[in-house]
């Protein structure tokens, strides 16, 4: 069983929601971390368990970041909006640096995610 954080930004709010019922067996089978929003939106439109972090914005994020170094998450799917202005960007910019530093499987677009989910 992974570990998979799940986020988006607003605008991708309704695409994870989309992919994340598209493969609600698969996702079943794992566990599940979301930032708040999301992960809230997550759960209501798919009827996943997703454990929920703060939200973005308020340091859920951050918490997912820190999950990597701990070496408690072993992928991320982050659907990012590459045309909002984001007020917490240095705490986006810290979550996708980890992502890469800890070599974490990290989906940030879906065609990406399909490809990283397929993976396992
Ligand atoms: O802001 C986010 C990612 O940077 C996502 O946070 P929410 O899921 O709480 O909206």
């Amino acid at each position: 069983m992974a570990r998979i954080g799940l986020v988006a930004h607003d605008e991708k709010k309704d695409d994870i929601c989309a992919w994340a019922l598209r493969h609600k067996a698969k996702l079943s089978q794992h566990e599940l971390w979301g930032t708040g929003t999301t992960g809230g939106r997550v759960m209501a439109e798919t009827g996943l368990s997703v454990t929920l972090l703060k939200s973005g914005p308020l340091g859920g994020d951050q918490q997912l970041g820190a999950m990597i170094a701990e070496g408690q998450l072993d992928m991320l799917i982050f659907f990012i909006d590459p045309l909002s202005a984001q007020p917490h960007d240095v705490d986006v910019k810290a979550l996708t640096r980890l992502a890469t530093l800890y070599d974490v499987p990290f989906a940030n677009n879906k065609s990406t995610a399909e490809a990283v989910l397929a993976a396992i």
